[in-house]
């Protein structure tokens, strides 16, 4: 798949911020909100805290953004229009509240980086990153680090080995690079890292250049 206009290592500076971040717009503001409310409904004291309230007041906001919603195929073709999945995807997107947010970079070398710290909604074992959040996260830098390579595809193949468990409320710095391409096959390669360079988890994704095409 061409990378159009998206930026690679050989067109664009290094340091180039390949997802989006949050511009301080009504709907980043309301969706880093979002976040805080899952994190927060993870933390709070289960016996103290006015949880029927906070049911009640949460469904009045769903209620108001539904009633507010267009149909979900105008909505999509929208959504894709112009940057399209950097806003809404489910690991950098400053628009969705499943996404830590990500914010990953490009560097001279062909790799990606980003640096993000998880909480209690990423955890998996106590205290630590569940396994399917961290190959969520790196299948996603290696498909920005293909982009940022200069060829793009979809995920044929994701092998993940856990090295050791991934501490939650530390900084994880991700990192991914376009190591091949053979014909239509892409290989990757990609880990996590704790700040003192011990690698948690790595992965090597094969991507065969194919796309869905976008909705309009
Ligand atoms: C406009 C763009 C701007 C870019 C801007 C980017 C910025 C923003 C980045 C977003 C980053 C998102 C990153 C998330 C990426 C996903 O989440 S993608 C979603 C998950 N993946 C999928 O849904 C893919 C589903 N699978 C498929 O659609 C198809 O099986 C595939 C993988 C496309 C391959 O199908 P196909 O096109 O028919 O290809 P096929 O002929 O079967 O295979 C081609 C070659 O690959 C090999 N192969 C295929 N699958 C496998 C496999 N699993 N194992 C080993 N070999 C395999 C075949 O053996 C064949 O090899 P050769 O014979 O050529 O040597």
């Amino acid at each position: 798949m061409s990378v159009g206009t998206h930026p690679t290592f050989e067109n664009s500076p290094p340091g180039t911020v390949l997802t989006s971040p949050p511009d301080g717009s009504a709907v980043d503001r309301a969706t880093g909100a979002a976040r805080r409310v899952v994190d927060a409904l993870l933390r709070t004291d289960r016996g103290n805290a006015n949880l029927a309230r906070v049911a009640e007041e949460l469904n009045s906001i769903a209620e108001h953004l539904e009633e507010h919603a267009p149909a979900v195929a105008e909505r999509l073709i929208d959504m894709w229009n112009g940057e399209g999945v950097t806003r809404h995807d489910p690991v950098t997107g400053p628009e969705n509240a499943l996404a830590p947010p990500l914010v990953l970079e490009g560097l001279p070398d062909g790799s990606v980086r980003g640096t993000v710290t998880l909480t209690i909604p990423y955890q998996g074992p106590p205290g630590h990153v569940h396994g399917g959040v961290s190959a969520l996260l790196l299948d996603h830098v290696l498909g920005v680090a293909n982009a940022w390579g200069g060829k793009a595809g979809m995920t044929a193949q994701l092998s993940t080995r856990y090295h050791r468990p991934t501490p939650l409320f530390e900084p994880l710095t991700l990192t991914g690079k376009l190591i091949s391409v053979d014909g239509r096959k892409i290989t990757t390669a990609g880990d996590i890292r704790t700040a003192d360079g011990q690698v948690c988890v790595s992965v090597e994704g094969l991507f065969v250049d194919k796309s869905v095409p976008r909705p309009r």
